[in-house]
């Protein structure tokens, strides 16, 4: 059995796999790192490897402590990805986004991909037939952008998340969740209008933390796989150990 670890801007989300079946799910925040992966060694034995994706400044050594358990494997730039890189900054390119793009190449082979992402930012990636990773779009999430409304400014209030009545806001409260759910809905629905102009077929893959919250208000039908991110990390690392 597989533990993957996704080390998140906000959080850190885990699941078990068993071949490709997810056993469990596990969420929680970064300070509670080793307290909690022992809990889940301890519940779920025979794990052989823990994977890791990290784009928080959590780095290798946190998980050393466990080295004696299982192997470890910390994902890098330097792995096996089935993408050719495109990027013009292929070192800074996000290893979660790396580790989307290889779970649409390989879950959706041979056609266009468009992998958004709704969590702490959106990121979208495109990558294409050919297996060429192009790039995308990096935007701030739902609730960075009701933060920063409030700390960059002197009078509004921090809410959260809250449909709002309608895209015309009557209120201070109403102006500002109009402003940020709806601008993100067609943020995303224009998007996707775009790269519709512009290839003729394409899959949508909708993940992240907002997902299930967006998929249901995008003009586009896209059903939402919160756990698109971990799928793609075990099957990086089934790719990895194929191709090392
Ligand atoms: N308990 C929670 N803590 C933080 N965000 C939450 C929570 N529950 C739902 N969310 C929503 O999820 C979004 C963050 O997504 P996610 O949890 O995927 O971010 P993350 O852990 O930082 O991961 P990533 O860095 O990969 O985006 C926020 O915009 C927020 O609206
Ligand atoms: C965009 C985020 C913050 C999303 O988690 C992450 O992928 C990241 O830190 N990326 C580095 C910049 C880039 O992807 O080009
Ligand atoms: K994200």
């Amino acid at each position: 059995m597989v533990l993957t670890v996704d080390v998140g801007n906000t959080r850190i989300k885990a699941a078990v796999f068993e071949g490709s079946t997810v056993l469990e799910n596990f969420v929680f925040e970064k300070n509670e790192l080793e307290k909690k992966i022992k809990i889940i060694l301890k519940k779920i034995q025979n794990c052989s490897d823990l994977v890791v994706a990290s784009v928080g400044n959590v780095e290798k050594q946190a998980f050393l402590a466990f080295e004696n358990q299982l192997k470890i494997h910390f994902l890098t730039h330097d792995d096996a990805f089935p993408f050719i890189n495109k990027y013009a900054t292929p070192k800074t390119l996000g290893i979660d986004r790396m580790v989307l793009a290889a779970g649409a190449t390989l879950q959706y082979p041979k056609q266009n991909r468009l992998v958004i992402d709704a969590g702490t930012c959106i990121t979208y990636d495109f990558i294409d037939e050919n297996d060429h990773y192009l790039g995308g779009a990096i935007s701030p999430g739902l609730r960075l952008r009701y933060e920063a409304l409030h700390n960059f400014t002197a009078r509004l209030p921090l809410l959260t998340l809250e449909k709002p009545k309608s895209y015309i806001g009557d209120s201070t409260a109403e102006a500002i969740h109009s402003g940020v759910v709806n601008g993100f809905v067609y943020e995303i629905d224009g998007f996707i209008d775009e790269y519709r102009e512009n290839f003729l077929n394409f899959i949508i893959i909708l993940t992240g933390g907002d997902a299930d919250f967006l998929a249901k208000r995008l003009k586009n039908t896209i059903f939402a796989n919160s756990n698109f991110l971990l799928e793609s990390l075990n099957q990086t690392f089934q790719y990895k150990i194929n191709n090392d």
